[in-house]
């Protein structure tokens, strides 16, 4: 399942971060989701029971699939590509200080749309400028604005 076969996707905030609060936490989600929205025809609904196309949680260690996460640092989060049941979901490791924009920690929005490119169907770019560059760099999320080479990536999806 190369990409979702629907513009219109649900997601589903099934737990919170302590680091956060509930509000910053919902911000965070919503924007990194809209970065993608922005350049596409998608669309994202929230839910709030039952099963969303993308569900995203907070977990350490093993969380119910098999790709335990590894305490902190290292892995920081991971999702999967579009497909029914797990496809789509984001988990992000608790074990890691996720912030809103502060720099002592991994802001949870930068984050966030990088795992929302994978449940989109994006993989790793090796452009190290690019949002799906395999490791985090901090960004002011304030001023983020998505590089082209994930314009690129998305809209050879979606465009
Ligand atoms: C093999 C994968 C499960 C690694 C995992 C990842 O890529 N998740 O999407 C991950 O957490 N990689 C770390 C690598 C690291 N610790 O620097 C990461 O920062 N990925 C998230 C990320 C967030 C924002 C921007 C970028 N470029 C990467
Ligand atoms: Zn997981
Ligand atoms: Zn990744």
């Amino acid at each position: 399942n190369l990409k979702w076969d629907k513009n219109s996707l649900t997601y589903r905030i099934e737990n919170y971060t302590p680091d956060m609060s509930v509000s910053e936490v919902d911000d965070s989600i919503n924007r990194a989701l809209q970065v993608w929205a922005k350049v596409t025809p998608l669309r994202f609904t929230r839910i709030y029971s039952g099963t969303a196309d993308i569900m995203i949680s907070f977990g350490s260690r093993a969380h119910g699939d098999y790709y335990p996460f590894d305490g902190p640092g290292n892995t920081l989060a991971h999702a999967f590509a579009p497909s029914p049941g797990i496809g789509g979901d984001a988990h992000f490791d608790e074990d890691e200080t996720f912030t809103f924009r502060s720099n002592n920690g991994y802001v949870l929005f930068l984050v966030a749309a990088h795992e929302f490119g994978h449940s989109l169907g994006l993989s790793h770019s090796d452009d190290p400028g690019a949002l799906m560059y395999p490791v985090y760099s901090y960004g002011n999320p304030d001023t983020f604005v998505l590089p082209r080479d994930d314009v690129n990536g998305i809209q050879s999806l979606y465009g």
